[in-house]
């Protein structure tokens, strides 16, 4: 250790006489107390000092350790730069630097350990009060008795023993020591002394020492806080100023008032918390292949877990199976599916049954410790949701299968579902949209639901096939083809009913889009035939196609294609949905009208047509007439073989179809085309280019039902109209259930007729949205590729 500027005598003194060369003049018993006396007053300014300041940071330019540092060590004759400096050589503490680096040590806030041994563990504080109490009892006994050396040198023993600290009474025992061997030799420092009292540092300590006296007094407590203290500094010195403004003034009623007192004291409390759990380090040398044990600490609250187990049945351990997404377990981010579970709340679980873990679980309270060994092979997944349409209904709590049944998600044909996890073969994670929290939950995947349905339709009692006609039947349909093969009144007949919508008749209603087409009906035949069957039937075409549906749908009423495992429901259990909005220079999408017969589909199309603003406009004088396109037999079935028709059918004799050509032709011409079909019919409109919105009519209530329609009439399925009858309203309400039932997944809107003024508005309205606003449709829609 580098000590004192004077090299020329440090070979022949021991370090520790030139140390303190400055008091070994001092050997009068009068000087010596004297000497003692300020030696201690000097350590009891010192260490007011170091108690007031030792909590500042070290870098902070404001802060006067550094110069005091200094100070000390440039008195202690210890060169700048000299290994004396760094508080943490140990070594130093027992040199006759003693005192200095103590006073070093406490500056750079570094503790002493009962071993002399100074470790930067940054908790001088309670050290440095013990000096400061330690020293108010020596300046008691050194101004008040003027003690001697051996009596300052006794403070120690009647200190309180506290093993902590006998490091600390031992480093001041060996300055009084120091000081004691300096009194009592041989010196002539009396000059020294005096020099040394008048000095100019010891005046500015002093003053300074004053100024944190007062400062004391300001403070609540020796050890306040740093923004309270501030607080203080700034209250006192806006207490002083002759006349506030009125910023100083609002300041010192914000920082008088109890909020902001507790404000700043709870922030400064919290501040010197030590939160971060201090963790051993890891040992360097651990083998590579180390299972690390994770422990996961979870508070249980109202809310599941989030996490499925499974056991191996081979080695009986016990893994997580799943965790659910936006759950308790995920959101941790601490559990992954395949990390192996060792213990729940100190309870190994290992060999144990699944269910006795969940018990385990179950009686848990609060906190959940969990032990688990974090699978390596866990790949992060970051799946991106894919959105998909329910085609069936799915309820969890009639699901014997589900592993978690309280995790399932219940879903009706129709809804939307957020599928976030597909990683699984067996059951997905999805939200029902819109959704109403961050959960998701279990759904079956699409092959176990396809499964489920198998089983399902194998377990159903023997049921007559309806859907089977018999032999004679077939030939007597036949039979009539064959008769009317022969004539020319084999017909197609087009269907084709477009609207443009606007203002209405009463000015209710309006659509601003001029597109909006209106009924359209053509018909191609031979000139002289058109003309003759334009006489016949053009009237009745209408109607006798309507017929035809009306009688058909009652036959099929017994469909048996539910019961039948090839059906498209359980082709596709779940179909994947995008969101779409038709671009501008698109075609329009097809709009589809379904709903059981005698709801009111033709009626609320037929009143579509007539709000059409373009009035003036060809288009409306053609919306009252119907437009057919006449073919013979060949032609017809060629279209029937090669699948152009959305729906055909036949009544007495002649043949009835729409056609896709038909719908495109109108949909290229930019109109809105809007059909009423069958709702079978509907599948085989879903394409591409297509895009059809299919609105359902839906009957009223009962009540409803019977009041609105007392004075309608109905076709009757002898062809003619009638009013609605009692069995009509049933057959109606069974049919529109059965319809629903059936091809709710279908269904874009649904559009309940009570009032026939107020469905017509609501239609208009659908119709514009359906054109203009987002949807979910097939995502095969929107593929270019496809
Ligand atoms: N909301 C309503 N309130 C009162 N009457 C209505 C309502 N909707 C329709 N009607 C009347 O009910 C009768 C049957 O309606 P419409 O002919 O439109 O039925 P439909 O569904 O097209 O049946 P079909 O396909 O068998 O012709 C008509 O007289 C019609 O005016």
């Amino acid at each position: 250790m580098a000590v004192g500027n004077d090299s020329s005598s440090r070979q022949e003194q021991p370090i520790q006489e030139r140390r303190w060369r400055g008091v070994q003049i001092v050997n009068r018993e009068h000087q010596r107390s004297r000497l003692t006396r300020h030696w201690t007053a000097m350590y009891i300014v010192c260490l007011h000092i170091l108690t007031t300041i030792s909590k500042r940071p070290m870098d902070d330019p404001s802060c006067p350790r550094a110069p005091l540092v200094e100070f000390f060590l440039e008195r202690a004759g210890v060169e700048p730069g000299s290994p004396a400096r760094r508080s943490s050589d140990k070594n130093k503490v027992n040199t006759p630097l003693g005192p200095v680096c103590l006073w070093v040590l406490i500056l750079e806030g570094v503790s002493l350990s009962p071993n002399n041994h100074a470790s930067p563990t940054g908790t001088s504080c309670g050290f440095t009060c013990f000096i400061l109490r330690v020293s108010d009892d020596v300046m008691k006994q050194t101004m008040e008795e003027a003690p001697s050396v051996s009596q300052i040198t006794g403070f120690q023993m009647a200190s309180p023993p506290h093993v902590l600290l006998q490091g600390v009474s031992e480093v001041l025992s060996s300055v009084v020591q120091d000081v004691g061997l300096v009194v009592s030799g041989s010196s002539s420092g009396a000059q020294l002394l005096q020099e040394l009292l008048s000095a100019p540092w010891l005046s500015a300590l002093l003053k300074m020492y004053e100024s944190l006296l007062q400062f004391q007094r300001l403070k609540p407590s020796p050890l306040l806080p740093c923004s309270a203290g501030v607080s203080h500094e700034i209250l006192y010195v806006v207490s002083k100023v002759q006349r506030p403004s009125a910023e100083a003034r609002e300041l010192f009623r914000l920082l008088c008032s109890p909020h902001m007192k507790a404000l700043l004291w709870s922030h400064d409390t919290v501040a010197q918390q030590d939160f971060g759990p201090v963790l051993e380090p890891l040992p360097e040398d651990l083998p590579d292949d180390e299972e690390a044990v994770r422990i996961v600490c979870l508070v249980k609250n109202n809310q599941p877990l989030g996490a499925t187990i499974k056991r191996d049945e081979k080695t009986g351990q016990i893994y997580i199976a799943r965790v659910i997404h936006g759950g308790l377990a995920d959101r941790s981010g601490l559990l992954n599916a395949g990390d192996l579970l060792l213990e729940v709340n100190g309870n190994p679980v290992s060999g144990l049954e699944p269910e006795q873990v969940i018990k385990i679980l179950v009686n848990s309270q609060g906190t959940i410790l969990f032990k688990v060994v974090p699978n390596s092979s866990q790949t992060c997944s970051s799946q991106k949701p894919v959105y998909m349409r329910a085609m069936v209904d799915y309820c969890p709590l009639e699901d014997s299968s589900i592993p978690l049944p309280a995790a399932g998600v219940s879903f009706c044909r129709a809804d939307v579902l957020e599928v976030v996890d597909q990683s699984d073969g067996q059951w997905w994670q999805a939200r029902r949209l819109p959704t109403s929290g961050s959960c998701a939950g279990l759904i079956p995947s699409a092959s176990n639901l396809k499964s489920k349905q198998r089983e399902q339709w194998w377990c159903q009692p023997l049921q007559t096939h309806t859907c089977i006609k018999p032999r004679e039947s077939c030939f007597s349909l036949l039979h009539l083809d064959l008769n009317t093969s022969s004539s020319h009144t084999f017909y197609l007949f087009f269907l084709l009913l477009t609207v443009t919508l606007g203002d209405s008749e009463n000015g209710q209603a309006q659509i601003d889009d001029p597109n909006l087409a209106v009924e359209l009906e053509d018909l191609t035949m031979d000139e002289a035939d058109a003309e003759q069957m334009d006489k016949l039937y053009i009237a009745g075409f209408r109607k006798s196609f309507r017929f035809w549906r009306r009688s058909s749908l009652r036959r099929r009423r017994q469909s048996c294609s539910s019961c039948c495992p090839g059906n498209s429901s359980l082709a596709t259990p779940y179909e994947e949905v995008t969101l779409f909005q038709r671009p501008l220079q698109d075609t329009h999408r097809l709009i589809v009208l379904v709903g059981a017969s005698g709801v009111g589909v033709n009626e609320l199309r037929k009143r579509l047509i007539r709000i059409n603003p373009h009035d003036s406009s060809d288009e409306s004088r053609r919306a009252d007439r119907a437009t057919y396109h006449f073919v013979n037999r060949e032609l017809f079935d060629h279209m029937i073989s090669n699948h152009r028709f959305v729906e055909h059918g036949e009544h007495r004799g002649h043949l009835y179809g729409t056609s896709f050509d038909a719908i495109e032709e109108v949909l290229q011409q930019g109109r809105i085309c809007v059909i009423d079909v069958e709702p079978r019919s509907i599948q085989s409109l879903r394409i591409k280019t297509l895009k059809p919105f299919v609105i359902f009519v839906k009957v009223p209530n009962s009540d409803k039902l019977r009041e609105t329609r007392r004075d309608a009439q109905i076709l009757t399925k002898h062809g003619h109209n009638r009013t609605f009858m009692e069995e009509d309203f049933v057959e109606l309400e069974e049919t529109s259930k059965l319809i629903e039932a059936k091809y709710k997944q279908f269904f874009d809107c649904v559009l309940v007729n009570e009032n026939l003024h107020e469905s017509c508005l609501q239609l208009c309205s659908i119709v514009q949205r359906a054109q203009d606003q987002e949807h979910w449709v097939p995502v095969s829609w929107t593929r270019e590729d496809l």
